[in-house]
């Protein structure tokens, strides 16, 4: 058990496991992308270290990016605009994966998708770490799972409660 501020988590995938779970993605990523060079866009801040875990298992020519995503208000009536920021790199023609450590009610992937889309790429598909599949309200679904986890709140790994925790070589859930 750990405390991070006001809340205690409980250790639930070890170092171990999600080592060993990211080398068969990595070997599943690698035959999906073989004779192709995909570019890989990992969203900060939580994906830092999934990234860098998976890419060192990629057995194909790959170039990888990071970007942010920002959201505000924009009109009352248009809800949530989001935006990306830092993606330096060309996406038209491209085959891109983008890398997320969790997708949980799906709103960030959601925007994502939605914002490549009118960029031209040639292909879009997503690889993250962790899914809740009770939590996402959207359609879009990651084409790379990790972990299905329930409707609980993690840290570790990338992941953070409250800007902490993200140091953590295995992954903790609320208790
Ligand atoms: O499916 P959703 O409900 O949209 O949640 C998933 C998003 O939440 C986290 O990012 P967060 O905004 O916490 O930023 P961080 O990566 O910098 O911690 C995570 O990295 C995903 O991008
Ligand atoms: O369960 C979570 N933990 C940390 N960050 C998150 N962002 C979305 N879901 C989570």
């Amino acid at each position: 058990m750990i405390k991070i501020i006001d809340k205690e988590f409980i250790p639930y995938i070890s170092a171990e496991e999600i080592s060993k779970r990211i080398n068969e993605l990595g070997a599943e990523i690698s035959k999906a992308y073989e004779g192709e060079k995909p570019l890989f866009v990992s969203v900060l801040n939580g994906s830092f270290i999934f990234t860098a875990d998976l890419i060192r298992t990629i057995k194909t020519p790959i170039e990888v990016t990071f970007i942010r995503v920002a959201s505000y208000e924009a009109l009352k009536t248009t809800g949530k605009v989001r935006e990306i920021l830092g993606l330096k790199e060309n996406v038209f023609g491209r085959d891109i994966l983008i890398l997320e450590d969790i997708v949980d009610t799906g709103t960030t992937l959601e925007h994502l998708l939605e914002a490549f889309k009118d960029l031209g790429t040639k292909s879009i598909k997503v690889a993250t770490l962790l899914h809740k599949p009770d939590a996402q309200e959207k359609a879009e679904k990651p084409d790379f799972v990790g972990f299905e986890i329930p409707n609980k709140f993690v840290v570790g790994y990338g992941l953070d409660y409250e800007g902490l925790g993200r140091e953590l070589k295995e992954i903790y859930q609320l208790s």
